[in-house]
Parts: C-alpha cells; sequence; structure tokens
C-alpha cells in the first residue's frame, strides 16, 4: 500500500501516527502533503515520511489517499487532482459532511470512494472510525480498508446517513470526555487534590470504566448499579448530576453535533 496524506493537521497527523506506531506501514510508503511546509517538514524529521511537493505528485505516488484538509478545503483539493486520478486509487475522505455523492460529482462517479469519520484517539491506537463505502469499491479493497483503519483502533461499517449522528456520538466524542474529565479534576483540586494526580486518578478511571463495558458486555445501568451502595457516597454524586439535568444535557449535545453535521452537509 502507497499511502497518501492530503492534510497533515490534528486528524491527518493522528492517523499518521497510528499507522506508524502500529507498524502497519512502514514510513518509505507514506506521503505527506500539506500547504503549510512547516508542518510537513516536522512529519519528514519525525517520521521520516516522504513528501510532495504538490497534490498531484502526491497522487502520483498513493493508491490510497486519505483527504483530510476541513470541509469547506476538500473542493478545493478534488478539483487539484481530478485530472490525475486513475480509476484504481482510492479516495478515502475524513470530512465531517462531506458525502460520497459530492466527492463523486467533484472527481467524477467511476471512482473509489470512501467516506469515513475517524476520532484523534487514532494516534494512540485507540481511536473509532465509521466507514461508507462508494459501489466501486472491491470486496476485497474493503478488507484492505479494514486493515488501515483498524491498526490505529477499531473500524464500523455504518449506511452513510448515519454519518451525521456518528459524529455526535464518536468523531467529536473525545472532546466532550476531555471537558468532562477537566471537570471532575476541578472537583478534585476544589476539595484539595492536586491537579496532575486528579488527571491520572480519573483518566485510569475512564479507561476501566468504558473497558468494563466492552469486555463485560453488561448494560451501563447494571455496572452503574454494581458502583451505587443504598444511601452511599455515588447516589449523593449521581442525584447532583440529575439534579444539573446531565443525561438530558449530554442527549442535546449530541442532537446539536449531529444538527451542525447536517448544516455542514454537502450532498
Ligand atoms: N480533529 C478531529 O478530531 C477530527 C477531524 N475530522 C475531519 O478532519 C479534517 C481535518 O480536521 P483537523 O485535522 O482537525 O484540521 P486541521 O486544521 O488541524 O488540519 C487541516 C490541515 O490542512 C492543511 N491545509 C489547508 N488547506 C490545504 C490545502 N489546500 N491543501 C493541503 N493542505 C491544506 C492545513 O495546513 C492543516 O494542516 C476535517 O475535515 C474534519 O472534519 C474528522 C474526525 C475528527
Ligand atoms: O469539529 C469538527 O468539525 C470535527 C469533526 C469531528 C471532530 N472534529
Amino acid at each position: 500500500m502507497e499511502l497518501g496524506i492530503i492534510g497533515a493537521g490534528n486528524m491527518g497527523c493522528s492517523i499518521l501516527k497510528g499507522v506508524i506506531t502500529s507498524n502497519f506501514l512502514v514510513s518509505n510508503n507514506i506521503t505527506v502533503f500539506d500547504l503549510n511546509q512547516e508542518k510537513v517538514e516536522k512529519l519528514v524529521k519525525e517520521y521520516d515520511v516522504k513528501k510532495a511537493k504538490t497534490e498531484n505528485e502526491l497522487v502520483e505516488k498513493s493508491n490510497i489517499i486519505i483527504l483530510s484538509v476541513k470541509p469547506n478545503i476538500v473542493p478545493i483539493v478534488l478539483k487539484k487532482i481530478k485530472d490525475k486520478l486513475n480509476k484504481n486509487t482510492i479516495i478515502l475522505s475524513i470530512a465531517a459532511g462531506i458525502s460520497i455523492n459530492f466527492i463523486e460529482k467533484n472527481i467524477g462517479s467511476d471512482k473509489k470512494v470512501v467516506r469515513t469519520m475517524p476520532n484523534t484517539p487514532a494516534q494512540v491506537m485507540e481511536g473509532m472510525t465509521a466507514v461508507s463505502f462508494n459501489p466501486n469499491i472491491e470486496e476485497t479493497e474493503k478488507k484492505i480498508i479494514f486493515k488501515l483503519l483498524d491498526s490505529f483502533g477499531k473500524s464500523i461499517e455504518i449506511e452513510e446517513k448515519l454519518m451525521h449522528v456518528y459524529t455526535g456520538i464518536s468523531g467529536s466524542l473525545p472532546a466532550y470526555v476531555y471537558v468532562f474529565i477537566e471537570a471532575l479534576a476541578d472537583g478534585g483540586v476544589l476539595e484539595g487534590m492536586p491537579r496532575e494526580k486528579a488527571y491520572k486518578i480519573i483518566a485510569q478511571t475512564v479507561l476501566g470504566s468504558a473497558k468494563m463495558i466492552l469486555e463485560t458486555k453488561k448494560h451501563p445501568g447494571i455496572l452503574k448499579d454494581e458502583v451505587t451502595s443504598p444511601g452511599g457516597t455515588t447516589i449523593a454524586a449521581l442525584k447532583a448530576l440529575e439534579d444539573g439535568k446531565f443525561r438530558g444535557t449530554v442527549i442535546q449535545a449530541v442532537k446539536a453535533c449531529t444538527e451542525k453535521s447536517k448544516e455542514m452537509a454537502q450532498e
């Protein structure tokens, strides 16, 4: 596989770190292009990846191209690379709201297009990526794409119309979790816990709690009940969360994210 990455920002770099750290690809099989030369040079220095001087140089060197620029930049990049693409090149977009149909309208419906929604934990190989394929992607190619996505975490195929809500429950979720963790640490600090210790304690507890769901396969409500003693500390905390409309606020957050993704949609 010759992987090309156009856009070496937060998410492009997270994927790059993931595929290299997991040894899925060696740096010699990865080419990077970004308008910001400093970012490219930094990656060349750090990971020894190849750099392309232009988008089209990258296209010539790659058989899978990850489009990791902001959604409004996607059509600009597609216009530039359109004439250099061949029918076997796979375009893998990670852009929020950009549909397969929109990409096909820009480069032709005979091309191979994959729409994904990853998240930043890809850089520590704990990413979660949703994927939808256009009809030109063959079964063998789907397997290769899953291997690529699984090299930096886990992946799941979903109906393309679910990408908006998926963004609300996964693509954007790390940010809500970080805010939750920061707020928990503030609570700890308020009660005298040193902040750095609080972050370590909370991050491990969040990690362990998530692992419990994945490994025990118990319903989250049951796992919650196992922590909650009658008249105890946990129910006092849960009551405060319910009084603060915690669940309702979280549901609204997912809805707001989903609505925003629909609003940004380029179909
Ligand atoms: N940051 C995140 O957690 C996630 C982001 N995404 C998607 O990933 C895409 C990138 O987002 P971020 O990495 O956060 O943005 P970013 O702003 O960190 O990175 C974008 C990169 O594109 C480069 N760029 C701008 N114009 C360019 C052009 N014409 N040609 C080549 N490179 C160009 C910029 O220099 C920058 O390095 C977006 O479409 C976003 O919807 C998807 C899932 C999660
Ligand atoms: O905030 C955004 O638009 C991007 C998409 C998912 C996560 N970050």
